[in-house]
């Protein structure tokens, strides 16, 4: 596949979940058909690898395979994938990186080694060396608020500067204020957002989202985002309702009962029910019983309904 440029990066982008069985093996039949929902959804691409698609928790033979899945299907479907080469050391990340690249993704995502912070230099040194690994696909930086190292908009700048391959970024977002450091500091650079507050964070500058509302319904996800262009009063106000139900009745399974991020994108899923993904996390997370999700299911049509039109 043709590796994207920077301003090539947009719209709203679908994650890989694995489908876990009881004896914690990935189920890729089940994963496969995951995938090739996705696809056609009318996703603005897909991508392996993040948090939600468990990269912390797999063999280097899992990791081959689940990418060698997704190339396949975008290759022969003409859309755009981004493989996920992360892993918490730096070496790891470095023979995922080769691997990856050999399946020709559209770009490459990495989170910088998550074990001791890194310094600025140490991030530069680390980025530039992945970029030459990745043989002239453009990198996507993954810094979640959990990341060991959060980084600032003037210092994404200042990476961005040192190693020109770094093509994207994959954010928390912010306030005002964010915002309006990103537009001064992060030219040149895609800029993603959490998907429950795309429609505000693309109304400030940003380009989309690797996206939670994604894992929730893709083809309502891409709807909503189609709205941010030809009714954007309209999309902010449908925005409202999506943070109203991702708030309330969503971020509670992590900050009250301590479930982890991808335990809360499977339990999406479920509630979608648009895929056979299950709930289950790989060892040792803790998952979230589907009949939450039975529970929610009524309440996210009640609140949200243009998501599930289809
Ligand atoms: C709220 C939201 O959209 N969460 C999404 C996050 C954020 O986009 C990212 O962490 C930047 O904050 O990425 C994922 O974890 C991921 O790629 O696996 C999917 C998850 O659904």
């Amino acid at each position: 596949m043709k590796p994207l440029e920077a301003h090539e990066i947009k719209g709203t982008w679908g994650t890989t979940l694995l489908p876990i069985l009881e004896d914690d093996a990935i189920d890729f039949p089940r994963l496969l058909e995951q995938v090739t929902k996705l696809a056609a959804s009318g996703i603005s691409g897909i991508y392996t690898n993040g948090t939600a698609g468990e990269f912390y928790a797999q063999s280097e033979t899992e990791f081959d395979a689940i990418n060698e899945l997704v190339a396949g299907i975008c290759e022969d479907k003409q859309i755009p994938f981004q493989i996920g080469a992360s892993h918490m050391g730096a070496q790891l990340s470095l023979e995922r990186m080769k691997r990856a690249a050999r399946l020709k993704p559209a770009a490459i995502q990495v989170i910088l080694p998550d074990w001791y912070p890194l310094t600025d230099d140490e991030a530069i040194d680390y980025l530039q060396r992945m970029a030459e690994a990745a043989d002239g696909i453009g990198l996507v930086l993954y810094n979640p608020p959990h990341a060991k190292r959060g980084l600032a908009p003037e210092t994404y700048g200042k990476l961005k500067d040192a190693v020109p391959q770094l093509i994207g970024v994959k954010t928390a977002g912010g306030d005002a204020k964010w915002y309006e450091e990103m537009r001064e500091h992060m030219r040149g650079l895609s800029v993603f957002v959490p998907g429950h507050r795309l429609a505000s964070g693309i109304a400030e500058g940003a380009n989309g989202s690797y996206s939670n509302i994604a894992c929730l319904n893709p083809a309502g996800a891409v709807r909503w985002f189609d709205r941010m262009t030809s009714d954007p009063k309209g999309a902010a106000a449908e925005e409202k309702r999506i943070v109203a139900f991702i708030e309330q009745h969503i971020v509670p399974f992590i900050t009250e009962q301590g479930y982890s991020n991808a335990a809360v994108d499977k339990l999406l899923t479920e509630i979608g029910g648009w895929a056979d993904v299950g709930t289950r996390l790989r060892w040792p997370y803790r998952s979230i019983l589907r009949s939450e999700a039975e529970r929610l299911r009524p309440i996210a049509a009640s609140i949200m309904p243009e998501l599930f039109e289809d």
